[in-house]
């Protein structure tokens, strides 16, 4: 927490004063890390996109996603907050992560994001593909001990190699559960659906630490039952909420690399985010937006409305909402 002396949190740029389409290209024109003293969420792009099974390009999804977060507004009507004045929330910039060696990307991106929450930042990582999530959680689950998983996908990402390969944006989660990391008791998957390799898949997974919100069960539960379904699974102990995009339906995020029919629509998930707060939420992500397939920012928008979301939950969190 800040200390009564420290600044007020530096917002972004107000949009009455210079145009939306000109000023900082950061994260919903906030302040960089490097220009506050201080930050309790840092956003960083962690631009990537070797691990994937299918169309490339999410490595320029974190330039697409801010590109995309101009016309954020200062309010959160929907939980009564000011996202970016109830906290200091601040830019990190990209990783620059190597495309040529796996490995060496996810020690790059543990390291990266060790330092930024030693000094004190929750983490919004901004993708990428789903690789990096597993990174993420070594960090996390070092500081915090071991961590529940909310996981948002079309996938399992339980899946436990392809070509032979461990470390891709179809297995993280198989390896965290090896790994150690993961509450067994308190992962579970929102928003599945599509075709499987096998009926085996779903077993591997329950055992590996996860339930399952289905993509369809929002057809007869909700929004409520899913967020009830989560708030009593997730507890009250550390969180990692990572969203694949690919949880929204292709309507509504076109721009990803492993698209499937039948999904979320953005305001089921948006309303599902809102419905976090008060968990421990100790860091997040918004993975496989990949802008080469997108058209007119909808993926882009959309991510960058996932991500604003997140960052109002933490400070609706903060005040103790
Ligand atoms: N994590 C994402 N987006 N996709 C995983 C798909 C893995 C597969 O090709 O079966
Ligand atoms: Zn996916
Ligand atoms: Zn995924």
């Amino acid at each position: 927490m800040p200390s009564p002396s420290s600044p007020p949190p530096q917002g972004p740029v107000d949009a009455t004063r210079v145009p939306r389409y000109g000023g900082p290209t950061t994260f919903a024109r906030l302040p960089r890390l490097d220009e506050v003293s201080r930050a309790d969420v840092a956003v960083v792009g962690l631009p990537f996109d070797s691990g994937v099974s299918y169309r490339p390009g999410a490595r320029f999804g974190p330039g697409h996603i801010r590109a995309s977060s101009k016309l954020l507004r200062p309010y959160n009507p929907a939980l009564g907050v000011s996202p970016f004045a109830a906290q200091q929330v601040a830019d990190a910039g990209d990783l620059g992560l190597n495309p040529f060696d796996i490995g060496e990307a996810l020690r790059e991106t543990e390291t990266a994001l060790t330092r930024l929450t030693e000094d004190g930042a929750t983490v919004m990582a901004l993708g990428g593909d789903h690789t990096l999530a597993l990174p993420a959680l070594r960090a996390l689950a070092r500081q915090h001990g071991k961590l529940a998983v909310l996981h948002f996908d079309a996938h399992l990402d339980t899946w436990d190699t392809y070509f032979g390969a461990p470390y891709t944006h179809g297995t993280p989660f198989r390896r965290a559960s090896e790994e150690g990391l993961l509450d067994l008791e308190r992962c579970l998957h929102v928003g599945t659906r599509g075709p499987l390799y096998s009926e085996q898949d779903l077993e591997d997974d329950a055992v590996l630490g996860f339930q399952v919100v289905r993509a369809d069960d929002y057809e007869v539960d909700g929004v409520a039952g899913a967020v009830d379904r989560v708030r009593r699974r997730l507890g009250d102990g550390p969180v990692y909420v990572s969203v694949d995009i690919d949880v929204l339906d292709p309507a509504a995020a076109p721009g990803t690399g492993t698209p499937e029919a039948g999904g979320l629509t953005s305001r089921e998930l948006l309303n599902t985010l809102r419905g976090l707060t008060g968990l421990n939420v100790v860091g997040a992500d918004v993975v496989e937006v990949a802008p080469a397939y997108d058209h007119a920012e909808i993926t882009g928008i959309a991510a960058a409305h996932v991500t604003y979301e997140l960052l109002s939950v933490l400070a609706a969190t903060r005040k103790g909402r």
